[in-house]
């Protein structure tokens, strides 16, 4: 159940009875059969146990054991035993249990099964092993009830006694102070030892630091030698190192310092300078370094650094900084211009010197130096040649030509409702398949055992379709009658595919809204899919629906059954907000194919002398096309073929377009060219909005074309935007929560930030500014802030949806 579902259905009442139930009564519980049985069984045992001792104890009292120890019958005995045959005269306090046998509260006594725990109130109930509960007035609201603000009185006050003595001893455990276990004593001494270690570890450490020091400063750079300048002396407190004095030390000339460092190096007790005398800690005598013994050196390091036999180097006086020593051409080589750099300034002082004479030419001459420069800047080379343009007056062309009308529906409803098998019948009667196809698909069918299913495989092509008996995805298709050619969508009835039936209702003039009516079925489609599409069909501006109620074989063809499920589905339309006159009832077999192209001949079905589903069809009139707006066409479909590495399709929205057309596709902001164009699978030069239409890009990488992209106009793009406003209808509760936003086949992750005002639904004026939530069923004005920036403007339907829920739907302000 998702969150809403959850907070919709919440019995507040029957919890808070819980609660209180939970929380302030106190009458006893009764045992459950199985319980009584346990305790039973567990006294006799206790008895038994207790021999001729079990006259000491009551019945009660064994129970009472028996309700604490949870029927352990060997420390209920224990207990009994303790506590009433032989009670122990030890002193009181040992162990927690003990003790607390031993110290029973002045509780009030109510048989309860938790062993303790606060109640709403400030009390606590205790459970004693006796098998009372004892509920302790721990009321912390009536202990400071009578006490002023801040003016505590002195005898309430709490007192700290601090101890005599510090506590010794193990955790929780002697209480005689300064006793110290031998675990304690142990590590008492480990401590001390690991101390002493550590301070000897630091004298050690002041002392190398020290030498390192002298013998740091001591190898001076040979090449700065004679160049040593007096630094100004800085206090000796400002060089952090205590006793050394940094004036005296980098003053010093290089005779001043070898001797102490060859010392060092020699292992001779150091000679410290006169002016380090200064320091009274450098006059302290240092310890005598141990003279190291010098090993054999090996094959190898003889080869690197000479025999031993050589007179030993001394070690180098100098080390030279990285690139000081290099030579000048080296360290020049960077200073001046390239051969490459003077090749590329040349050029382009000569580009430019082009440039200005050519600009201050046409300004002479012209005066449109900026235009000039402006379509210079825009110009780009292409990857291929452009695709030409025939420069066609598309919509003059369009109201020539004698085209047939163009119609899309949706086909929706419930779960296994019948919609594929019923479009499958329809194309089969009206010969868009022949009847090998289906004797084909037939056969197929009954190897997996799903020989029902023959004719919705005619639109569900998907082999997961086909052996899981579901749609999963809009399925295309197309059939003509005499005036109209129209596109079948063919949308899933799971709730788990809701987003893909979003996509088909997005790109439709109209619905066929499907049900089942098998007793029971209906029903369940009431409340699950025939409703949510029939929202959805409404919120994504669908007004005019066929109600297909099929299945009606399976009822006899009962007349009565109709009328039912008209009845009942023209209630809910009309409370959905579709107009009657826009909704019509067909009642069909979609596997027998009555009323469907042909009237029925069943004679069960005699009663029903209206239209055909294809009559209904043909009565319906597309939506206003908005031919003259700037083109937009959401990309349903992007594939690779013979003529194009990027070939799109989609439902022209808006617009229209022709061979040649430079287009725009957002989010990339990506140009491209129309290269070709096909219309039912014919070439054609020109589309207009409302046609389904396959376009081959050219000049465009296919990492820019994505499903759900839009297709638009150079001159006027669709913007992309990450925060809009929207007016919604609620399905469910609205807050300021994560939701999803679909925009036909567009999905992406957003947020409700805001609830800006809750609105009459009728005339769509404000009726509360910034509401907290938003019921089901109420329209609001919410802001939505999107993850990332997506093709979104004014005018376009959405739907929000959350936990695989839709929440609500509305039109972009
Ligand atoms: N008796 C009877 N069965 C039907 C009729 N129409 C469809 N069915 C059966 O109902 C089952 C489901 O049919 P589909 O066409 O797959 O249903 P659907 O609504 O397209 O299913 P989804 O797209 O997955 O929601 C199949 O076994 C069909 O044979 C009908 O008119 N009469």
């Amino acid at each position: 159940m998702s969150r809403h579902q959850a907070y919709r259905n919440y019995d507040y009442e029957n919890d808070l009875d819980e609660y209180e139930a939970d929380e302030f009564g106190d009458e006893e519980e009764e045992l459950s059969p199985e319980d009584q049985a346990q305790m039973n069984a567990g006294t006799a045992q206790v008895r038994a146990a207790l021999g001729v001792e079990s006259s000491k104890v009551t019945t009660q009292q064994i129970q009472d054991a028996l309700w604490h120890y949870y029927y352990d019958v060997d420390k209920s005995v224990t207990y009994l035993m303790t506590k009433y045959v032989a009670p122990s005269t030890k002193k009181k306090g040992g162990g927690r249990s003990t003790r607390f046998l031993a110290q029973p509260l002045p509780y009030q006594a109510t048989q309860h099964s938790t062993f303790a725990k606060f109640s709403a109130a400030g009390q606590q109930h205790f459970i004693a092993p006796e098998g009372e509960t004892r509920t302790q007035h721990v009321s912390f609201a009536d202990f400071f009830s009578d006490m002023p603000w801040l003016n505590i009185p002195k005898d309430r006050e709490t007192t700290f006694i601090m101890p005599s003595q510090p506590r010794g001893g193990l955790l929780g455990g002697a209480g005689e102070t300064g006793k110290v276990s031998k675990l304690q004593a142990l590590a008492a001494a480990r401590k001390k030892k690991a101390e002493e270690k550590r301070s000897d570890e630091k004298q050690l450490q002041d002392t190398t630091r020290k030498l390192s020091h002298l013998s740091t400063t001591s190898i001076q750079p040979e090449s700065t030698k004679e160049n040593i300048r007096p630094v100004p002396e800085i206090p000796r407190e400002t060089t952090g190192l205590p006793g050394i004095n940094i004036t005296s030390l980098s003053q010093r000339t290089e005779s001043e310092f070898p001797t102490a460092a060859e010392n060092k190096l020699r292992g001779k007790p150091e000679e410290i300078s006169p002016r380090q005398t200064n320091s009274p800690e450098l006059t302290e005598p240092l310890p005598a370094a141990v003279p190291f013994e010098a090993a054999t050196p090996s094959p190898f390091a003889r080869t690197l650094f000479g025999s031993m036999n050589s007179p030993p180097k001394p070690p180098p006086r100098t080390y030279p900084f990285p690139y000081l020593n290099l030579t000048s051409s080296v360290t020049d080589a960077f200073s001046a211009p390239s051969p490459d750099d003077i090749v590329l300034a040349a050029q382009s002082q000569a580009s430019n010197k082009k440039n200005v004479a050519s600009a201050t030419k046409k300004k002479a001459s012209t005066g449109k130096v900026e235009e000039v420069t402006g379509g210079v800047k825009s110009l780009k080379i292409p990857d291929a040649p452009l695709p030409k343009s025939k420069n066609v007056d598309v919509l003059k062309e369009f109201e020539k030509s004698k085209s047939k009308k163009n119609a899309s529906f949706v086909v929706v409803g419930h779960v296994d409702a019948g919609k594929s098998t019923l479009m499958g019948r329809l194309l089969l009667d009206l010969n868009v398949v022949d009847q090998r196809t289906i004797q084909k698909y037939r056969k197929e069918a009954e190897s997996i055992g799903k020989s029902s299913f023959a004719l919705a495989w005619v639109l569900d092509q998907r082999s997961e379709e086909r052996s899981r008996g579901v749609t999963i995805d809009i399925a295309t298709n197309k059939f003509e009658t005499e005036n109209t050619s129209f596109t079948i969508l063919d949308a899933p009835g799971h709730r788990d595919f809701i987003p893909n039936m979003i996509a088909g209702a997005s790109q439709a003039d109209f619905a066929i809204l499907v049900v089942d009516a098998t007793t029971g079925a209906f029903e369940a489609g009431l409340k699950g899919q025939t409703r949510e599409h029939s929202l959805l069909l409404r919120s994504m501006g669908v007004s005019r629906v066929i109600v297909a109620v099929n299945k009606l074989d399976t009822v006899g063809w009962s007349q009565e059954r109709f009328n039912e499920i008209s009845q009942q589905v023209s209630g809910f339309l009309s409370g959905t907000g579709f107009q009657l006159k826009n909704v019509s009832f067909v009642p069909v077999s979609g596997l027998h194919g009555d009323n469907i192209v042909k009237r029925s001949t069943d004679p069960a079905s005699s009663w029903y002398d209206g239209r055909t589903l294809v009559e209904e069809l043909e009565n319906s009139e597309p939506m206003a096309r908005a031919l003259n707006k700037p083109l937009r066409l959401t990309v349903s479909e992007v594939y690779r073929t013979t003529q194009s590495p990027v070939t799109v399709s989609g439902r022209i929205d808006a617009g229209s377009l022709q061979v040649g057309d430079a287009l725009i596709i957002q989010p990339s902001g990506e140009k491209a060219y129309v290269k070709s164009l096909e219309l039912d699978h014919e070439p054609v030069d020109w589309a207009v909005a409302g046609q389904n239409i396959i376009i081959h890009l050219s000049n465009i990488d296919p990492i820019h074309v994505r499903v759900g992209d839009i297709v638009c106009d150079t001159r006027q793009p669709i913007g992309c935007i990450d925060t809009f406003t929207v007016k919604v209808l609620a399905f469910d509760i609205l807050m300021p929560m994560q939701v999803d936003v679909h925009r036909g086949r567009l999905h992406a992750a957003g947020q409700i930030v805001e609830i800006s005002a809750l609105l009459d639904k009728t005339r769509g004026t404000v009726i509360k500014k910034k509401p907290k939530i938003v019921k089901p069923a109420s329209v609001a004005r919410v802001v939505v802030k999107m993850a990332t920036k997506v093709p979104l403007e004014a005018g376009q339907r959405v739907v929000l949806r959350c936990g695989g829920e839709t929440v609500a739907a509305g039109l972009l302000e």
